[in-house]
């Protein structure tokens, strides 16, 4: 290989890119009618994207009705509807490949992306399924792209019961900057998803999750 062509291909690495989906998805079937998929780096040096994000998006802090009180759920939020402007053009690329290859699975596009900034390993999503709406009773497909800090999503039956073929009591999939992990099939009915809090002294994340249109 010429020094030149050596050059080229250093540059092209260092440029923000979403690399082809296909190689490298890996499909788990985690039972029940669930599936989860992860693609390990599938946005190249992303940390552009990160930082604009951090920076751009007017991040709300949620206040969540528990029991009697109102309590702050611990990380910030900013949800884009259908037909919204997203804040980076990156996430509308992202959103267009998603759409394109989950087409014939999923039978309608990604519509809705939903942004999560965990600030520190304080911040946490506690034990939930993506409910509301169509996902109650249907199947569907939730992509998350996941930026910044690596940490881990958890999933657990959401009956209680044990995890078919494992001894385990929770399923983990750690994430990294530029992964992709895609929840599908029944996984939001069958199963509850967490991104647990973590003493490791771990710096900020983003989590960018793209929904079919009337699913939360
Ligand atoms: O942070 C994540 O990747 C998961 C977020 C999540 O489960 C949600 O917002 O519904
Ligand atoms: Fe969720």
């Amino acid at each position: 290989m010429d020094v030149a062509l050596q050059g080229s291909l250093l540059d092209l690495t260092d440029e923000m890119t979403l690399c082809d989906l296909a190689p490298g998805l890996r499909r788990t079937v985690i039972g029940m009618g669930a599936w989860v998929e992860v693609r390990p780096g599938w946005l190249a040096a992303g940390d552009d994207l990160f930082a604009a994000l951090l920076h751009d998006v007017p991040w709300h802090a949620e206040r969540r009705k528990m029991y009697d009180s109102i309590v702050d759920v611990p990380r910030l939020t900013k949800f884009y509807g259908a037909g919204e402007r997203l804040p980076h053009p990156m996430l509308g690329a992202a959103r267009d490949a998603l759409s394109a290859h989950y087409r014939a699975e999923l039978g309608e596009p990604f519509a809705t992306a939903g942004l999560c900034l965990y600030r520190d390993g304080r911040d946490s999503v506690a034990w939930h399924g993506d409910r509301i709406g169509r996902s109650k009773d249907l199947d569907t497909i939730i992509a998350i792209l996941s930026l910044g800090s690596a940490r881990t999503l958890t999933l657990r039956p959401r009956d209680g019961g044990s995890i078919p073929g494992s001894s385990q009591k929770s399923l983990r999939f750690p994430l990294a900057h530029g992964d992709l992990v895609v929840m599908g099939g029944s996984c939001q009915r069958t199963w509850d998803h967490a991104i647990p809090k973590t003493t490791e002294p771990v710096g900020p994340r983003i989590s960018v999750q793209f929904r079919v249109a009337g699913v939360r």
